[in-house]
């Protein structure tokens, strides 16, 4: 008699949170949504490029990259404002490559908020509703007073949105969004037009609301601190097609290509040729002398397996890059610093090339830097043969 039963509102949805959040690992939950080899062409350009991905239920999933690579694209793709040139996507196994917006039970929330300035608070949450009864038995204003609280909103249904703060007009956005109780929300920029410290205030709330319902989520920045902050999967786009998709720590720690780790966060990227590998040391991974112009590192390789000429890219972090380090060590001239409160990121000559490191002393003239060969990591390897 399930039919029956009364669609289950957001907010009544704490089996699903509670199945989310007793699965710690995201893998193991059921796919909400899946792209499958998603191509988008616009006349001269391809705006995604073959894109195959999948979101669990549950999962906070964020599309991030720099201006043009495809985010809005992919979304609009997912809402079904936009039709695929090639491919499928499947909601819960089912195909809606061909549903229009309204029958795939998605919220949206855009950057500009687009909330109705005629109509109060209230009213513009209640308009979520597209005239359809409020999931739940729960009577129209009963909704929208809940919404409002789970937006922390509550006693505002009477302001005119212009009384509110950008950062309460975008929750308000956003409750309009939930009101129908979507199975999927997806957010483009929704914090782009407000200042820095909003942003970081409103993405913690967001962030909460997720959890808080378990709603599968779908979330465009062009901001990586923003999608590592937010996130429980990042999607790095480039070109119109992932780079790499995995947790946030794995994507500041274990980049997989040069672009994810220039891209995400600061980085130094030296390129190397193999000079020799050594039998796997303490540790249990195999290290390798890698000679980056005049200067040899010692390289830790993780699980990668390089050979004697083989050339190879890898990447220290500023936080990693020790000054006056006897291992690894190499002399840089300081070049600038930028005092950030908490540490001074320096700028470092060495060779031609800039180097960043972060310190908390002030530095100046020529200065040691060096870095354990477990804090490096290969990012990318040319085989010789
Ligand atoms: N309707 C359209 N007609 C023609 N080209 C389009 C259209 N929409 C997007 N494009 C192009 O497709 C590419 C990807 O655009 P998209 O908006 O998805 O990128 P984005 O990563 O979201 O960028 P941004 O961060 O600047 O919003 C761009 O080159 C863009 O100019």
């Amino acid at each position: 008699m399930a039919s029956e039963e009364p669609t289950p509102t957001p907010l009544e949805r704490p089996g699903r949170a509670a199945d989310a959040a007793a699965a710690d690992d995201p893998g193991d939950r059921p796919i909400a949504l899946e792209l499958e080899s998603v191509t988008k062409r616009y006349a001269e350009t391809t705006a995604v490029d073959g894109v195959s991905l999948s979101v669990r239920e549950g999962e906070f999933f964020t599309l991030v990259g720099p201006s043009g690579c495809g985010k809005t694209t992919t979304l609009r793709l997912i809402a079904g404002f936009e039709s695929p040139t090639e491919g499928s996507v499947r909601f819960h196994g089912e195909d809606v490559t061909g549903t229009p917006p309204e029958e795939r039970d998605v919220g949206v929330v855009f950057q500009n908020y687009a909330l109705f300035p005629h109509m109060s608070v209230g009213e513009n949450v209640a308009y979520g509703l597209n005239f359809a009864d409020p999931p739940g038995g729960v009577s129209k204003s009963g909704r929208v007073r809940e919404l409002l609280e789970l937006v922390d909103l509550e006693g505002m249904a009477d302001r005119e949105p212009d009384q509110l703060s950008g950062g309460q007009q975008q929750r308000v956005a956003i409750a309009r969004a939930l009101a129908p109780g979507p199975d999927v929300l997806l957010l483009d920029e929704p914090m782009s037009a407000l200042d820095a410290q909003l942003r970081e205030r409103l993405r913690v709330q967001v962030r909460a609301i997720q959890k808080e319902l378990g709603i599968t989520t779908v979330y465009v920045t062009h901001d990586q601190e923003e999608a590592l902050a937010i996130s429980d999967r990042v999607s790095v786009m480039r070109a119109g097609a992932p780079e790499q998709v995995a947790p946030p720590r794995e994507i500041y720690r274990r980049p997989e290509t040069r672009f994810v780790a220039e891209f995400v966060g600061d980085n130094n990227v030296f390129d190397g040729t193999v000079r020799s590998v050594e039998g796997r040391g303490a540790n249990g991974r195999q290290r390798a002398a890698l000679e980056v112009g005049t200067e040899t590192f010692a390289v830790d390789l993780q699980d990668r397996e390089v050979s004697v000429g083989d050339e190879v890219t890898f990447c220290v972090r500023p936080e990693n890059l020790r000054i006056g380090a006897g291992v690894n060590a190499t002399t840089a001239i300081v070049a600038s610093a930028e005092f950030l409160g908490e540490t001074t990121r320096v700028h470092l000559e060495w060779y031609g090339q800039e180097l960043l490191v972060r310190t908390r002393d002030p530095l100046s003239g020529d200065v040691t830097v060096g870095f354990e060969p477990e804090d490096a990591h290969v990012v990318a390897i040319d085989r010789t043969v």
